[in-house]
């Protein structure tokens, strides 16, 4: 802020000087033309001053090397300032973003962030750019209102009287611009979210052969914004005609006035005029960055209250550091994403280090949900989840984050090398451990038989993958960190047999070392577990050993039932 502060200074002070020069300069060419067309060898008098020809030609020439100068000076200020905003912008709007709670970032529309560090940074440049001009704009309009002043006050004063009448009438004019443009930045937001939606949706959409269904609601969406645009550029254009044609008038006035009071100083009344008619160009420079501004406003302040939520919502953590990972225990936690609707209530477990745990329920009963208290995403309402008797809300994230790994349904990979894919960003994984991790994960082999192995280019989102492939990928990434605790949300679930028992061979490999947590549909993924968590509209209703389960939950004996594993069949 304040490295923009004293750029912003500097250009003040640049663009003021300029204007002042070439106020100074428009005055001695007017003089020079006066002392020609009368044919006298000096020029003025101004303010009572005359000097010869010569001088003031070699005193012109000057000005106008120094004017050079400095606008270009103000070229570059005003290029590094923008500059400046636009890093500064992203930088602040990501960062903020990054580091918002898991809440937050998951509650955001998708396109939500792309949509602010590309079109709302950039009409924060924008808004830079022409606070630039209406800066340099209102200076020079000062500096030639002063020269006039100095040549004759009488008249400029009674222009500039009418001039700040036109401020008024522009006024509900800026108004106009800034609502309309509050309402384009939304539609704006609207419009990025659907095209993220409708874009990720490719599959789906050629399946059911709908493409002319998205390609409507793109359309609606893009007439929609357009029709905004279309009256906020209306508006803003209006500003610039409206303003010099009352101007214009006020010059009429001027005009008129050096008249009645009976001037007769023609080289004075050339200079005001000519310093005048300059001056509206300014004025009209000013009016048409004032309608810009009123334009780009909305944006601001709609990317300012983002960051701000963003900030609001930074992720819990401390600076505490266990132990261990284990015992991981849930203490009476209650959970709700409503106030009025409970999600999980008195949650009461402890897990040892190096169990392979099941946790089983009906869809939506809060598997997902109990995985993120775990993982430290999600905060409880009541109660707490701990590491070895600390509660994670005390933890040092870092070094929790180090230590838990996190493997989802849907395995997501991202544009780069297998090698990039496996490490994720985490510095000092070694070649020979992303070896190790792939082996334990069952993809090594696979991997070995591309012709560049670890070091093969994954298109976008590695669609060249099979699911199945994928999601041993996935695994590898959590392994490759060395967890202590893994959670897998369904692993399985979107998967055929064989990629199944690949998978399933991988965790039960794990055993006694990393402590294992795996929501499941399946009950075949189940055999390997230790114990098994059951879970029903929010509430642990179970969590023993599968043979216990097979004997005393309703919901497991159901679930082994429909899964065609009959409770004799395990006996
Ligand atoms: N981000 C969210 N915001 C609001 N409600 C949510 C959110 N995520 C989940 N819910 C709700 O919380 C409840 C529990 O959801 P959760 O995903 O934890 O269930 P689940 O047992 O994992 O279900 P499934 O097996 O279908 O994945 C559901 O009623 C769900 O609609």
């Amino acid at each position: 802020m304040a490295a923009f502060r004293g750029r912003m200074t500097l250009l003040a002070g640049v663009s003021f000087l300029g204007a002042l020069l070439e106020a100074f300069f428009l005055v001695i060419v007017t003089g020079l033309g006066m002392a020609l067309v009368s044919g006298v060898p000096t020029v003025g008098p101004f303010m009572g001053h005359s000097i010869a020809m010569g001088s003031a030609l070699v005193l012109g020439a000057f000005v106008l090397v120094v004017r050079v100068i400095l606008n270009l000076w103000a070229v570059r200020i005003s290029a590094r300032l923008t500059a400046h905003v636009t890093t500064e912008q992203r930088l602040i709007a990501s960062h903020a973003y990054l580091g918002a709670s898991w809440d937050v970032q998951e509650a955001e529309p998708a396109g939500r962030l792309q949509e602010l560090l590309t079109t709302f940074v950039n009409r924060v440049t924008g808004a830079v750019t022409v606070l630039t001009q209406a800066i340099t704009a209102l200076l020079s309009l000062i500096a030639f209102l002063a020269a006039s002043v100095a040549v004759d006050s009488l008249s400029t004063l009674a222009v500039v009287g009418v001039l700040s009448l036109v401020g008024t009438v522009l006024v509900p004019l800026r108004r106009g611009i800034r609502r309309r443009s509050g309402e384009l930045a939304i539609s704006n937001l609207a419009f990025s979210n659907a095209v993220a939606e409708l874009g990720a949706l490719g599959l789906e959409m050629q399946t059911f052969g709908v493409q002319t269904r998205f390609a409507d609601r793109i359309d609606a969406l893009t007439r929609q914004a357009t029709e905004r645009q279309r009256q906020v550029q209306t508006l803003s254009g209006a500003m610039s005609p409206i303003y010099i044609s009352v101007a214009y008038a006020a010059l009429l006035v001027g005009i008129a006035i050096l008249g009645l009071a009976g001037f007769s100083n023609l080289t004075a009344v050339g200079a005001i005029m000519l310093l005048m008619l300059r001056s509206l160009n300014y004025g009209q420079q000013l009016a048409s960055a004032w309608g810009a501004l009123a334009a780009h406003a909305p944006f601001l302040d709609r990317l300012e209250s983002t960051v701000e939520a963003y900030r609001a919502s930074t992720a819990s953590g401390g600076v505490s550091v266990p132990d261990a990972v284990t015992p991981l225990e849930a203490r009476g936690v209650d959970f709700a994403y409503r106030m009025d609707q409970p999600t999980l209530t008195g949650v009461n477990f402890q897990i040892e280090a190096g169990e392979i745990i099941g946790v089983v329920g009906p869809s939506g009963a809060g598997k997902s949900t109990l995985a993120q208290l775990v993982l430290g995403l999600r905060d409880p309402k009541r109660g707490a989840v701990l590491a070895c008797g600390v509660d994670l809300r005390k933890v040092d994230r870092a070094w929790w984050s180090s230590r838990v790994a996190f493997v989802a349904q849907d395995a997501k990979l991202f544009t780069g090398t297998l090698a990039e894919n496996l490490r994720f960003f985490r510095d000092g994984i070694d070649n020979e451990t992303l070896r190790r991790a792939a082996h334990q994960a069952n993809i090594l082999t696979e991997i070995g038989a591309l012709p560049l192995g670890f070091d093969t280019h994954l298109g976008e989102r590695g669609g060249a993958l099979s699911g199945g492939q994928r999601q041993r990928l996935s695994i590898a990434r959590a392994l490759a960190g060395d967890p202590e605790i893994i959670v897998l949300d369904e692993p399985t679930s979107a998967l055929d047999g064989i990629s199944e028992r690949l998978i399933r061979d991988t965790l039960a490999a794990l055993k006694g070392q990393v402590t294992v947590i795996i929501i499941a549909h399946r009950m075949s993924t189940l055999d390997i577990c230790d114990r098994i968590m059951v879970i029903e509209r929010g509430r642990m209703t179970a969590f023993d050993s599968p043979d216990a389960l097979r004997r005393d939950s309703g919901f497991y004996q159901n679930a082994m039932a429909t899964a065609g594993i009959m409770p004799d069949q395990r006996a």
